[in-house]
């Protein structure tokens, strides 16, 4: 084979350049009846798969699918029609390749030219690129065969054109199939990529040089200038602790690589499978250290599918430039919801009736079983879930009161108490919903178990670590505690396999929960939706709206432009430095939009897309750099 900088790209039609195998969509136009079509579809699709599989020579293959469609001329038009918007997303986003290389990209298909040469010419493929077979009409223009003369009506036919064609240069095949590979085996390709984007059919991809779930991949591996900076299938995404399917979806359908797993994992294995991760998602069980994060070198972003980020080193993520985001609203309902039936439940010693009915015994009585309404409720941290709380409560009759260590605007009636002890003083039932910092360890220990009310009821669905469990055990004990309700513990089982180890077993009147304050469907699918879409923003266009470590920038659209996203340590002169180095390259800045918080500075920048490609390394040499991309 000549050695040559020109490289021709072959490229397939069906479920490659399109989404779809053309001939499927030609039966379900061919038939009416639906119960036919369900079976000439199923028969269809099953030598199809024979062929492409290498299982039937496609002379056989298309003999026999022909002989099932009934389809005629008229039908061409509508097939054309169909097939035009199921062309395959990374083409249609490298429209711009396609057309610039048109010379040197051929189609090599053993459909028909009838119906691909009007959809490729959209794409400025030449007509005479195009190598396909064509249809042979009765008098009637029903499709009743192919021409057998043509060389790709034949076995091993792609190779035998190709040959035919004596391109000059490299010779890169992409297809989904085994007859695509056959070019490569046939020793008439330089290269096989086997385009998995449609379809993975598993004895093509293990003959490939090299598996492309993109044009895009394609191009980056070879160097080219396609529509995207980097390919969405290098960009690795690790998904723990059982998140809701429809955030895998997102991620999937972005063209990311998903690896998914039920459980939480320890610092020791989370460290070995974070290597080559660049996003990953978590939710409170997992504990992200800075050990994780000294070996997360790719890292760029992290999605806590909750609400509290207390389980990440957010200092050491800010450090490395890794944002973070989390829901900071999907769940809270849920929480409170949980929270006023715990606190029904309690204060009518439902946990200890329900156990002894379970065990036969009969105790209807209204000793100790009280409304809530009258009674005084306390909530401790009064942010969103608080205040969600306290409007549901003071809708039931409750007064509430709050203690917050941060100004809070009281809602309603509500009660600002100056001092955590006050309020425990002097309310009937406490709530806690502080956040999980480490200072927040221990709030509740025996001091405040001491002031408290005789007979209260206890809640925590907060955090675990805010309560001293040997000293709220005593108080339970001791009768001061009449009942209570523990949704979050400081050592929490890893996954629904390991054993849940409490000293709160087997108390009087005690409701434990294994964490699922916020474990409803509703919100699991809202957290699913929220968090995915803006860690895409973050990687697509750079916006860190809403990110809990990071300033907060809104950023417009890209077009016509290209991005430079520089992330530094907050130190004087990056941005003069930036901007120099922009003049000295002669670079048009069309926007700048800038933003630092106490660690870092945020600095992004549009430019006009012709520029010298050396500013790059120039850029990322600025000292203080912690990350530097280009988006387009
Ligand atoms: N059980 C569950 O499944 C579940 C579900 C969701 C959230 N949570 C936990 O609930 C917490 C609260 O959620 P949110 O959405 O209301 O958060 P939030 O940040 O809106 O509110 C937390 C409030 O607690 C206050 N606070 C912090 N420390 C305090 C202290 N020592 N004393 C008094 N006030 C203090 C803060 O100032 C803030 O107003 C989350 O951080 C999370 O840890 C648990
Ligand atoms: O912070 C939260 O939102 C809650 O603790 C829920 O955590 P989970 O998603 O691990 O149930």
């Amino acid at each position: 084979m000549t050695e040559s900088k020109v490289t021709n790209f072959i490229i397939d039609f069906d479920s490659t350049f399109t989404q779809v195998e053309a001939l499927d969509v030609l039966c379900t136009l061919a038939f009416q009846d639906e119960d036919e079509k369900k079976v000439a579809l199923a028969e269809i699709e099953r030598i199809t798969n024979l062929a492409m599989g290498g299982e039937l020579s496609f002379r056989e293959s298309l003999e026999s699918r022909l002989k099932i469609l009934r389809a005629n001329k008229n039908h061409i038009p509508q097939l054309i029609e169909k097939l035009k918007p199921l062309v395959s997303k990374s083409f249609i986003r490298n429209r711009d390749f396609l057309e610039t290389n048109a010379q040197n990209v051929y189609i090599l298909s053993n459909g028909f030219k009838e119906f691909i040469c009007p959809i490729v010419k959209e794409y400025g493929i030449l007509e005479d690129h195009v190598y396909a077979n064509t249809f042979e009409y009765d008098d009637d223009g029903i499709i009743i065969g192919f021409d057998k003369e043509n060389i790709l009506s034949k076995s091993k036919g792609k190779p035998a054109l190709i040959d035919s064609l004596k391109l000059e240069g490299d010779i890169y095949v992409i297809g989904d199939g085994y007859n695509d590979y056959e070019i490569r085996k046939e020793g008439k390709a330089n290269r096989f990529y086997a385009f998995t984007e449609n379809v993975k059919r598993k004895n093509v991809m293990e003959f490939a040089d090299h598996i492309a779930p993109s044009l895009d991949e394609i191009l980056y591996h070879n160097n080219m200038k396609g529509a995207l900076s980097y390919p969405k299938n290098r960009i690795k995404i690790l998904l723990l602790e059982n998140i809701h399917s429809r955030g895998v979806k997102i991620v999937e359908n972005e063209g990311y690589q998903v690896e998914v797993y039920p459980a939480g994992l320890t610092e020791d294995e989370l460290i070995e499978k974070i290597k080559d991760v660049s996003i990953l998602g978590i939710r409170s069980k997992t504990i992200v250290t800075k050990r994780v994060l000294e070996h997360a070198n790719r890292l760029m972003s992290i999605g806590a599918f909750c609400i509290g980020t207390n389980q990440i080193d957010l200092d050491e993520c800010t450090k490395r430039g890794i944002t973070v985001f989390n829901a900071p609203y999907s769940n809270t309902r849920s929480v409170v919801e949980l929270a006023i039936g715990e606190m029904i439940m309690l204060i009518r010693n439902l946990p200890d009736k329900i156990a002894k009915m379970h065990e036969g015994v009969w105790d209807k009585s209204a000793n100790n079983s009280f409304e809530i309404r009258g009674k005084k409720l306390g909530i401790v941290g009064y942010g969103n879930i608080g205040k969600q709380l306290s409007v549901l409560a003071e809708a039931m009759g409750l007064q509430v009161y709050y203690y917050d260590v941060d100004e809070a605007l009281p809602i309603g009636n509500v009660t600002k108490c100056d001092s955590l002890n006050e309020m425990l003083a002097q309310v009937d039932i406490i709530s806690l919903h502080v956040d999980g910092r480490p200072s927040n360890e221990n709030i509740i220990s025996k001091e405040q178990f001491d002031v408290m009310k005789e007979g209260v009821i206890f809640m925590n669905l907060s955090r675990g670590h805010v309560v001293d469990i040997p000293e709220l055990k005593k108080a339970i004990l001791s009768g001061k505690i009449a009942g209570t309700a523990v949704d979050v513990f400081p050592e929490e089982p890893l996954s629904n396999k390991h054993e849940f180890i409490s000293e709160l077993r087997g108390l009087p009147n005690v409701i434990l929960t294994p964490h699922i304050g916020g474990s409803t469907l509703e919100a699991q699918e809202n957290i699913a939706e929220f968090v995915p879409n803006k860690i895409i923003s973050y990687i697509n266009t750079g916006s860190t709206t809403n990110s809990v470590n990071f300033p907060d920038l809104a950023l417009p659209k890209l077009q016509n432009a290209h991005r430079f996203i520089h992330i530094h340590h907050n130190q004087p002169g990056i941005i003069a430095e930036i901007n120099n180095i922009l003049a000295e390259h002669n670079i048009n800045v069309l926007g700048q939009y800038l933003k630092t918080n106490e660690t870092v500075g945020y600095v992004i920048t549009d430019i006009d897309t012709k520029y010298q490609k050396d500013v790059l390394k120039v850029m990322k040499k600025i000292e203080g750099t912690i990350r530097f991309r280009v988006l387009y």
